[in-house]
């Protein structure tokens, strides 16, 4: 069930459009203005908000970011009051609702809203159906999971499809990249902190266990969580508690844990960087997702929903691929998996004119050179470092910013490649950006 709150007063059109909301099935919170929301988000979170285009969206929309409290503003008022409406868009809001309220568009917009929460996967292939299969069979149960698979496989999407056929389907669903946040913030964001628990402390927060409570908690990137989390982590497992940071008495919590990983877990394991108990915790099913170029069949039905999801976003006509585009697609090797596809499809759908979407509209990345060719003499009588950072930046760029994709490539851990990137911008070199067109989460350089 779909989350909204509203923020604003509830009287008149609002209250209509809140009741509509009702109707259509979503649970529906209110507050009066953007800081009591905020609290409310910290504590609950949403999966849309509604606000008044009277109250400071501007300021809503980048505390929501500062917290990295990810979810869609939509700002709604008078239906005639356009420089509201352009306005509150300037300020970040995603759409503008006009008052009053049309069931239809509201339905539309939870619709949108529930399909950002959650992507049907889209399999063909007799090799992922089976994965799909065996995440179907092992939803029911409370058993974690522990999901492999090359960044951009769709390990998420997989995740997601574990809880949609749980138990806990109408509990939330919450994801957090350990790779993403430095280990200090990580561990807040995780369990969460009292007010004063550390400098920038400024009010109490509940960590993702708590806002996961009763559904399901994906740990994205587990490989990167460091010592000391892995052994908070066990014990918010086993015992079933949490300690928020400054917290004084543990709290309850009833999780079910979901962890990813595009790396050998046993192997760190086994070179003691994690956690053996831990990895028998939660390595209770495996499910292996394979790289998409093992998995052909997937490709162009992944290319034509994505072509049809780009071209409805973007308001553009529906354009079928041609053949000869088709063709490209097959024989390309997906280096970023289903990341890079749906990046390139958008790109396509962007660039695509007449009928069809054809060879010209598709910019795959070139095959990464093979080490032989790469030109030993372009290296000599060059400092160490230089070449180090050409090499890190170019395969980032292949990678179309994707850090998780990149750092697998050059085989060091994200949290290195993370810190060479930092020394790069403080040197003015210019770093690719962590997304390109598509979806992919923002990594805190
Ligand atoms: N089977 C699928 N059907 C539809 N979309 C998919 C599918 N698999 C992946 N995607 C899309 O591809 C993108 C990458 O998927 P996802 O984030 O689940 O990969 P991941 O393996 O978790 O990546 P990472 O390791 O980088 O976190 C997402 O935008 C997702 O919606």
């Amino acid at each position: 069930m779909p989350r909204v709150l509203i923020i604003g007063s509830l009287s008149g059109e609002l209250a209509r459009a809140a009741r509509i909301v009702q109707t259509q099935g979503a649970a529906v919170a209110q507050c009066d203005g953007p800081a009591t929301g905020l609290e409310r988000l910290r504590a609950a979170g949403a999966d849309l908000v509604l606000c008044e285009v009277c109250h400071d969206i501007a300021w809503l929309v980048r505390a929501m970011a500062a917290e990295r409290i990810a979810c869609p503003v939509v700002a709604c008022g008078g239906e005639t009051n356009a420089d509201g409406a352009v306005r509150a868009i300037r300020a970040g809001a995603r759409e503008y609702l006009p008052l009053p309220p049309d069931p239809e568009l509201i339905a539309a917009m939870l619709r949108a809203a529930a399909a950002e929460g959650g992507v049907r996967p889209v399999v063909q292939d007799p090799a992922m159906l089976a994965v799909l299969r065996r995440a179907e069979q092992v939803a029911p149960s409370e058993a974690s999971v522990l999901i492999t698979g090359e960044s951009g496989t769709g390990k998420e999407v997989v995740a997601r499809h574990i809880h949609a056929h749980s138990r806990r389907a109408d509990r939330p669903f919450v994801a957090l990249n350990c790779a993403a946040l430095p280990e200090g913030l990580l561990e807040s964001e995780l369990f969460g902190h009292e007010k004063g628990a550390f400098t920038g402390a400024i009010a109490a927060r509940r960590g993702k266990f708590e806002q996961a409570a009763g559904g399901t908690l994906l740990l994205d990137e587990i490989a990167e969580m460091d010592a000391h989390l892995q052994a908070k982590l066990l014990r918010a497992i086993q015992e079933r508690e949490i300690d928020r940071l400054g917290g004084t008495r543990p709290v309850r919590v009833d999780v079910r844990i979901l962890a990813a990983t595009n790396r050998d877990l046993l192997a760190e394991t086994r070179a003691g960087r994690f956690r053996e108990d831990l990895y028998f915790r939660l390595d209770v099913v495996r499910l292996r997702l394979p790289p998409l170029r093992e998995r052909p069949r997937d490709i162009l039905p992944l290319a034509d929903h994505f072509a049809r999801h780009f071209a409805a976003s973007n308001g553009l006509p529906e354009r079928p691929l041609s053949a000869r585009a088709r063709q490209a697609l097959l024989s390309y090797p997906w280096p970023g998996n289903v990341r890079e596809l749906e990046n390139a499809m958008h790109r396509a759908v962007l660039l695509a004119e007449g009928g069809e979407i054809g060879p010209e509209a598709i910019e795959l990345a070139a095959a990464p050179a093979a080490p032989a060719a790469a030109g030993i003499e372009t290296m000599v009588g060059r400092r160490m470092e230089e070449v180090e950072r050409d090499l890190i930046i170019g395969t980032l760029s292949h990678c179309l910013g994707n850090r998780t994709r990149a750092a697998e490539i050059l085989g060091i851990s994200i949290r290195a490649l993370r810190n060479k990137l930092q020394d790069y911008r403080a040197a003015g070199v210019a770093v690719p950006a962590a997304h390109g067109y598509g979806a992919a989460p923002a990594l805190v350089d």
